[in-house]
């Protein structure tokens, strides 16, 4: 289990995170979610003992991260931009990573070298950027690591390569409970992959649940009712985080049980009543927009 409690982190006097408190299980798949700015990568960095936090604590099985490097050899970390020692070739980065990792899986290594077409012993930063992030994952995956900490993943690899880093995270995770936690703003990406979430907002966690229970806790709500003014009564006592009217019908994003607010709509007899599921994409939108942080769609014409 990694757990971050009452995590305050300031650079430069700004405060980056606010009392932030994660709990990510082991063997799960968790997205780190929120808008730019808001703290993922910084999260990302003291998760994998890059930085040290200003006040609360960081920890994995229990254990500090930072400066701990027993801890961190079961651990690997993709950076958003993957950096590797200068000049190094593939294979050169194989054999230092060899030296740093008690589990290296050299014939993970030649397996997973086999469906790639890269020249292991070019230096690495000739290689294209989506390359680049190839051979990081080839690498990572070699390390068989029990940690694998991703910072936008999957951007500048192409469909194909995309899916088969996807299946091999999958299937890790299955074989030997690997923890994986990813900051990614392609949510469908995310819903596809993730377990669990968090949403960060301004160095603040707004929710963190397992991906279905957030699912089962917004509804989209199309609703018409004999009276013009029964909305106005259900807007007091419904948690609405959008609203929309089209005509006589009513349309709006609402937060709570499905069944309670069904009973609350059918005691004004509804003429017409839809209840729809989101998508991740449109909750994160309409939780930022709770937040007025949306960019308005006049800003966008
Ligand atoms: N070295 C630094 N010195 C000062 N401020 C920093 C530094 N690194 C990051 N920040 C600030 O910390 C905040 C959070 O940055 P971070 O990179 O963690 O956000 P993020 O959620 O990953 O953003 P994005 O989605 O845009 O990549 C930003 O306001 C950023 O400007």
């Amino acid at each position: 289990m990694i757990q971050l409690k009452q995590v305050v982190k300031r650079m430069n006097k700004d405060v980056i995170l606010d009392k932030m408190s994660l709990n990510i299980q082991k063997g799960s798949i968790y997205g780190l979610l929120g808008s730019n700015g808001a703290g993922k990568t910084t999260i990302l960095k003291l998760l994998a003992g890059i930085y040290k936090q200003n006040e609360g604590t960081v920890t994995v099985e229990e254990q500090a991260v930072f400066e701990n490097s027993k801890l961190k050899s079961r651990m690997f970390f993709i950076a958003d931009y993957p950096s590797f020692l200068p000049h190094y070739t593939t294979k050169q980065m194989a054999l230092f990573y060899k030296e740093l990792y008690p589990s290296w899986n050299g014939e993970l290594f030649k397996k997973i070298g086999k469906q790639l077409d890269i020249n292991e012993n070019k230096k690495i930063h000739h290689f294209s950027k989506g390359v680049q992030r190839q051979i990081a994952f080839w690498l990572a995956f070699a390390t068989e690591p029990e940690y694998l900490i991703l910072d936008e993943p999957f951007d500048g690899l192409d469909p194909v390569i995309r899916s088969n880093v996807k299946k091999l995270i999958v299937q890790q995770v299955a074989e030997r409970e690997m923890t994986v936690i990813i900051s990614s703003h392609n949510l469908s990406e995310v819903e596809d992959l993730c377990d669990h979430i968090s949403i960060i907002h301004k160095g603040k966690c707004l929710i963190e649940n397992d991906i279905d229970e957030i699912k089962l806790d917004f509804h989209k709500i199309q609703v018409a009712f004999p009276e013009a003014n029964t909305i106005e009564q259900l807007k007091k006592s419904l948690s609405m985080v959008h609203f929309e009217q089209r005509g006589s019908v009513s349309m709006f994003i609402v937060k709570g049980e499905k069944d309670d607010i069904i009973k609350q709509i059918d005691q004004f007899n509804p003429l017409l009543l839809d209840i729809l599921a989101l998508t991740l994409e449109e909750i994160f939108i309409y939780q930022m927009e709770e937040l007025d942080y949306a960019i308005k769609e006049n800003l966008l014409l």
